[in-house]
């Protein structure tokens, strides 16, 4: 579905030259759900970026089913971290859904429809008529994500999305969003800097260096498909898999190698 193949993104700021990404590989299946983590300024936006079409790698390419991303895609809808920057203010909740709905050409009762139901889908159905601006950050990030379902993207990426709301909220948000996905079984790249969070949705988890960066690793969470907040994060395996994460982290920033690549330097 996504293919992402020698990406690399040099910032050319006059006299300040910045290798933000090096040389990042991976691909995501159709229907899968994916974390990106790594330490803080490793380029993860920028990389979400990049496959968004929202900016021109410096080399390398994304591929979107086979199709090489230059613009924003019409299969790919963008959940971003600052919810208080991406609704407008001015339009109500049902409006904000519908905006994209409208710019994609469809018919007014399919919006509807659609809008309706994302609403639902986010628990949102009585909100439909307030501005943004009447609800709580938890809820205004529902909405990003109810106008998100609503395009019926076939990829969906998430930059930090969680990141502003408070813990209990971040936990009912990463229920949602697991449930969205069994649901509409949209492939989902979900950017976080929090570990437990990425090995909590991921089926798998990538593990990225330090800038410039490249991939440390790829990790199946082999956990159940059927998650829950108590019972998943008290798992030991789940315990075990956030430490594993954690160590390489904590590495990428130490600028150790990754074990792959220990490993093949003793071959
Ligand atoms: N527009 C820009 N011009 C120049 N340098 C930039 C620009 N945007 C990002 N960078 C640099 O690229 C590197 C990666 O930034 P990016 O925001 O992608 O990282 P990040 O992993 O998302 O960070 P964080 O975890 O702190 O949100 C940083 O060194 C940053 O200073």
């Amino acid at each position: 579905m996504l293919d992402v193949r020698g990406l690399k993104k040099v910032y050319n700021g006059g006299a300040r030259q910045v290798e933000a990404i090096r040389d990042l590989t991976f691909t995501l299946s159709a229907g899968e759900l994916v974390c990106l983590v790594g330490p803080s300024g490793c380029g993860k936006t920028t990389l979400l970026k990049c496959v968004a079409g929202l900016l021109t790698p410096t080399s390398g390419e994304v591929l979107l089913q086979g199709r090489p991303v230059t613009g924003p895609p019409p299969g790919m809808a963008v959940v971003f971290q600052e919810y208080g920057r991406s609704l407008f203010p001015w339009l109500r909740v049902g409006e904000n859904v519908d905006l994209p709905l409208r710019q994609k050409g469809l018919p007014k009762a399919r919006r509807r429809e659609l809008v309706t139901e994302a609403l639902a889908a986010v628990g949102l159905a009585d909100a439909e008529s307030a501005y943004p601006w009447q609800l709580s950050g938890g809820m205004q990030q529902r909405v990003a994500i109810a106008r998100a379902v609503a395009f019926e993207p076939e990829v969906l990426l998430m930059d930090e999305p969680f990141a502003a709301v408070d813990a209990q909220t971040r936990a009912d948000l990463e229920d949602l969003v697991r449930a969205l996905w069994h649901k509409l079984g949209v492939t989902i790249l979900f950017v976080t800097h929090d570990i437990d969070e990425a090995v909590y949705l991921g089926q798998r988890v990538l593990i990225l260096s330090s800038s410039p960066t490249v991939v440390r690793e790829e990790l199946t969470v082999d956990l159940p498909d059927t998650r829950d907040q108590l019972h998943t994060r008290g798992h030991p395996r789940f315990t075990a898999l956030r430490t594993h994460v954690q160590e390489q982290i904590q590495a990428a920033k130490r600028g150790l190698p990754s074990p792959s690549a220990a490993g093949d330097g003793e071959e």
